[in-house]
């Protein structure tokens, strides 16, 4: 089984709900989007695997020349395996394939759009972090497609959390469309804010905009929290 991985390492989870813990990131190539802010934009199409100090293997890597690696990491107690790229959900047969190969938890970072993907999976799946497009970062509406990604998840109750990138450019009209979907669903859902590390011409929110915006979507969504992406701040991958 087969898959382009860009990059396999341990580090400290730096974003939304889990963030602290250990974790391992098997990060893959390619993504069905094409965020203007993306912080991984160049390794969407990397044609080699990075295993930290151990290898640099040729993609699409074969599951059996990694798990050696991954094993070799699991002798540190993690708190999961981190899926992420790129978009992880491009690559479902891979992850159920991993799962028979570990015990330890898979966690799911994605952009919450490929459901038909996700059903092919989230039985193998301990957690998601989804996130919620803003159209201006992405240049198209995903809400039907992020409205029966969360249904999904909530009828396999599954635990999932959202984050909503916010910039200083993010439209108020279109976070509260956000809102408007989150409330719908299920109004206790845990809903991540999360401020734009400036990148691709976006800046991050004002200290105004990231206070307002938390109270504007605790009127409708009873748990928001604020977390930057951490791992930036402590040096960390
Ligand atoms: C690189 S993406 C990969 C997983 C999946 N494709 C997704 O977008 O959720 C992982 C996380 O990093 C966030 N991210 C990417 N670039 C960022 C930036 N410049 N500032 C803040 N968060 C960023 C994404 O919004 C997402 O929550
Ligand atoms: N430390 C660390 N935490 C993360 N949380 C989400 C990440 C991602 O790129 O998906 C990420 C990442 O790239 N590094
Ligand atoms: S969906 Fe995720 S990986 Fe894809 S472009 Fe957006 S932030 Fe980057
Ligand atoms: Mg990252």
């Amino acid at each position: 089984m087969r898959a382009p991985i860009s990059e396999i390492f341990s580090s400290v989870q730096g974003e939304g709900k889990y963030v602290g813990v250990r974790q391992l990131f098997i990060r893959f190539v390619g993504c069905n989007l094409n965020c203007g802010y993306c912080d991984t934009e160049d390794m969407l199409a990397a044609d080699k695997c990075d295993l930290e100090n151990d290898a640099i293997l040729t993609n699409p890597v074969e599951l059996t020349e990694i798990l050696p690696y991954i094993n070799k990491c699991l002798q540190i107690k993690h708190h999961s395996i981190s899926l992420t790229g790129g978009e992880p959900l491009l690559h479902t047969d891979f992850i159920n394939e991993l799962a028979v190969h570990t015990d330890c938890p898979l966690f799911l970072e994605t952009n919450g759009t490929l459901v038909e993907n996700l059903a092919k999976v989230i039985d193998n799946i301990s957690i998601i972090s989804m996130d919620i497009k803003m159209p201006d970062a992405i240049g198209q509406e995903l809400w039907q497609q992020h409205r029966e990604f969360l249904q999904l998840a909530k009828q396999k109750e599954k635990d999932i959390y959202v984050k909503i990138v916010i910039a200083r450019e993010t439209l108020v009209a279109d976070f509260n469309k956000a809102l408007d979907l989150l409330q719908n669903i299920d109004d206790n859902i845990l809903l991540i804010l999360q401020p734009m590390t400036p990148t691709g011409g976006y800046n991050a929110p004002s200290p105004e905009q990231v206070l307002l915006w938390q109270e504007k979507a605790l009127k409708k969504i009873n748990n928001v929290r604020v977390i930057a992406q951490t791992h930036r701040l402590i040096g960390q991958r």
